[in-house]
């Protein structure tokens, strides 16, 4: 069971060194360093340069760290996947995916080069054809997880922005539905307004409860809410802990079934438990 916590995943523009040197320190699981929509068109040269320096220089600890090139149909996308292999990149996290062929054009690329040769590919999930194709995309080569890109997503199908975030309901779970097929990680978008505290939580709660493993964030004043809502509770792990030791008695009388708090627990149920004490564990491994 993989277990490494995907709660936040802060963006940093690659163009802002402050941002940079600040988020060796941050409460981040995961970090997207940006050389796509964050970086002004004047600035993508020195961006790059700036982060394939950064990124070899800089102690990033154990969060999971993805470098978002530019599309590679773009005027920059080649340039940024020369510049940043020299750094040995995690992974690459590759914009406006809308079909499979775009993931297996990018890992040729990697395949051909001894310094990406682990390197793994994450796909922004933010245009309609992509969403459709999510299954395909998902099973493309070194393919790990998908980002959901909600600004273009919502730029592309018109659609409002509402808090049930209803008008995008089917875009965000096509992709979370091959995502968990396939068994790789699935990342909620962004929340705009980044002062609203309210509001963010409870766009966490429903992506959530929808079953994405953590939310993509613009900046560090999301990261307390964030990791807060995505970690299992204390009741979660109490109520976990508990199952599992009704179940356990229940198996030692001959029975398949217990009850606890007036629901029946059965096998399944305890994978579930189990799956939300090693989350826990893993999130407080990661203070130690
Ligand atoms: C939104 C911002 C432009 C706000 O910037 P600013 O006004 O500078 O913020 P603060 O003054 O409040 O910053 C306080 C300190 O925090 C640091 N900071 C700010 N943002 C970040 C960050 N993202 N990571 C790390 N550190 C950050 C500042 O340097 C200040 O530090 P200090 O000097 O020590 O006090 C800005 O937050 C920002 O640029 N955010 C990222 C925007 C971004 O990445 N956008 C692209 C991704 S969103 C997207 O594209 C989603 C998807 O593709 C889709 O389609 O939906
Ligand atoms: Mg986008």
């Amino acid at each position: 069971m993989d277990t490494r916590p995907f709660r936040s995943v802060l963006y940093i523009p690659g163009s802002k060194e402050r941002a940079l040197e600040k988020a060796t320190g941050l409460a981040a699981d995961a970090i997207i360093f940006d050389l796509e929509d964050a970086v002004a068109i004047d600035e993508k040269a020195r961006a790059r340069g700036l982060l394939a320096e950064t990124l070899q220089s800089h102690d990033y600890g154990t969060r999971a760290k993805l470098v978002r090139i530019n599309a590679l149909s773009s005027d920059w996308g080649h340039d940024d996947l020369d510049v940043i292999a020299a750094a040995r990149p995690e992974a690459i996290l590759l914009p406006k995916v809308d079909t499979a062929a775009h993931i297996e054009a990018l890992a040729r690329l990697l395949d051909a080069r001894p310094e990406t040769a682990d390197t793994r590919i994450w796909a922004m999930m933010e245009s309609p054809l992509g969403v459709l194709n999510a299954h395909a995309i998902a099973c493309a080569p070194r393919m790990a997880g998908f980002i959901m890109g909600t600004n273009d997503l919502a730029k592309d199908m018109g659609c409002r922005f509402r808090p049930d975030r209803l008008p995008l309901m089917i875009s965000l779970q096509l992709p979370l539905l091959a995502a968990k097929a396939v068994g790789i990680v699935a990342i909620d978008g962004v929340y705009n307004a980044f002062k609203d505290d309210a509001g963010l939580r409870l766009e966490c709660e429903q992506g959530r409860d929808m079953g994405f493993d953590g939310k993509t964030l613009i900046h560090p004043a999301q990261l307390a809410v964030t990791n807060e809502v995505f970690a299992p509770s204390e009741q979660d792990i109490d109520l976990a802990r508990r199952q599992i030791e009704a179940f356990d008695a229940a198996t030692q009388r001959g029975e398949g079934v217990a009850v606890v708090d007036g629901k029946i627990v059965e096998n399944l149920h305890i994978v579930t438990a189990q799956q939300i004490l090693a989350k826990a564990q893993a999130i407080a491994d990661l203070t130690e």
